[in-house]
């Protein structure tokens, strides 16, 4: 069987944010896998889309990556070719999503999976929660097994999808069923090492970009550092929660230390919609050139319990979203230098557009992890 490979035509659809600048989005053209695989050492890490037909991997790729709305996912063609997705989001998030037909025999000698897996980071296997998953399980156990031999440091990640049709009781209990099937598998084949992450997810709400966003951090070896920035700005700041976004696919690449609940990561979310589209709407200049997102992209939001959302451009791509009492807001002057601190930090992590990659791991060419530059000021509520 011989695998044809299919590049983005026209992938760039921001439907609502059209006017997003055109290095915004994501998406350059890539060479040819054949190609790749000749100088395999330096191409960008893969996050593999696999799971059986109709499963719903395409879907989660357009929606994701290209804001489709979810509705129009039900008009798409099954995929027959893999198709390569190059997400260059952010100075930082920097791969290749590769979205493989459902009807593909891994396992045809003609199929180079070798050169695959090799240069994989994370293999997602999507499950379709609403149909009946016991062949799919037989394809995860194959898939991940043998993926494993190949490469052991690949991430195996469990979308247990279309969750939206599943009463809440149902949905534990899928999930529960699916993770002990799949790991009694694995121990029947001695492969216990293998750990296997599960989500539920669907794309007819936030938790497939919740998902995602836990595959992504789990690629970005310098979460740590980002997690230990974020947690210092908030917690001389008196902000509650905060979340380092990717503004285009609204992935959060790092948050603080206190547990996610998804009401706070659903409000972020929409707060930057709101913030993109007026921007697009009422934002550029009157010959329509200039940027929805720039340096000078700020917003403050009171909503009326009391709560204020704050939105801030860190760089390029990258957006801080925060959300703290009003009180806490009083201190403004201290939040905005503690922020102007986070941010430098934040640059000096990443130097902007230097990255290379290796081992499948996200990786800046040149980064300073210490944290000892970082100067936040916490005098009683005054700025310093
Ligand atoms: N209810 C529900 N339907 C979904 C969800 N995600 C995808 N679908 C639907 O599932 C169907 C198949 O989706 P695709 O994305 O084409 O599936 P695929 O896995 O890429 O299919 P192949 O290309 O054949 O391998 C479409 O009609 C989608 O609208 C979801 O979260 N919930």
């Amino acid at each position: 069987m011989s695998i044809q490979y299919e590049e983005p035509a026209l992938a760039r659809n921001y439907g609502v944010v059209d006017s997003f600048p055109k290095d915004f989005g994501y998406g350059v053209e890539e060479p040819d896998i054949e190609e790749e695989s000749t100088t395999s050492g330096d191409s960008k890490p893969r996050i593999l889309l696999m799971g059986l037909r109709r499963s719903g991997k395409s879907s989660i790729q357009k929606v994701v990556f290209h804001k489709m709305s979810p509705n129009e996912t039900l008009f798409l063609e099954s995929t027959n070719k893999i198709y390569k997705d190059d997400i260059s989001s952010s100075s930082f998030v920097n791969f290749q999503i590769w979205d493989f037909p459902g009807q593909v025999d891994f396992f045809d000698p003609t199929f180079d999976y070798e050169m695959i897996f090799r240069g994989t980071g994370a293999l997602i296997f999507v499950i379709d929660a609403q149909d009946d998953y016991v062949e799919a399980l037989g394809r995860l156990h194959l898939t991940v097994s043998r993926a494993y031999r190949v490469n052991p440091e690949i991430n195996f990640e469990v979308f247990i999808h279309k969750v939206d049709g599943l009463s809440d009781d149902h949905k534990i209990e899928t999930q529960r069923d699916v993770h002990q099937r799949a790991n009694d598998d694995l121990a029947d084949a001695s492969l216990e090492k293998l750990h296997l992450s599960f989500y539920l997810t669907s794309i007819y709400d936030h938790s497939i970009f919740e998902a995602f966003s836990k595959v992504v951090q789990k690629l970005i070896p310098q979460l740590p550092t980002l997690e230990n920035l974020v947690n210092i700005f908030i917690s001389n700041s008196g902000i509650e929660k905060a979340f380092l976004f990717d503004v285009v696919s609204k992935i959060y690449i790092a948050t603080d230390s206190s547990p996610v609940d998804m009401q706070s990561y659903e409000l972020c979310c929409d707060m930057i919609d709101v913030v993109i589209d007026v921007s697009c709407i009422y934002g550029l200049r009157e010959d329509g050139n200039g940027s929805a997102y720039d340096k000078e992209s700020l917003a403050i939001i009171k909503l009326n319990n009391t709560t204020i959302l704050y939105l801030k451009e860190v760089t390029k791509f990258l957006a801080l979203v925060c959300i703290l009492r009003e009180e806490s807001f009083e201190k403004k002057g201290l939040i905005d230098y503690n922020f102007h601190c986070f941010r430098k930090a934040i640059q000096e992590v990443f130097e902007v557009g230097s990255l290379t990659q290796r081992t499948g791991r996200l990786q800046p060419s040149s980064s300073n992890n210490s944290l000892s530059s970082v100067k936040i000021g916490v005098l009683n509520g005054s700025a310093v």
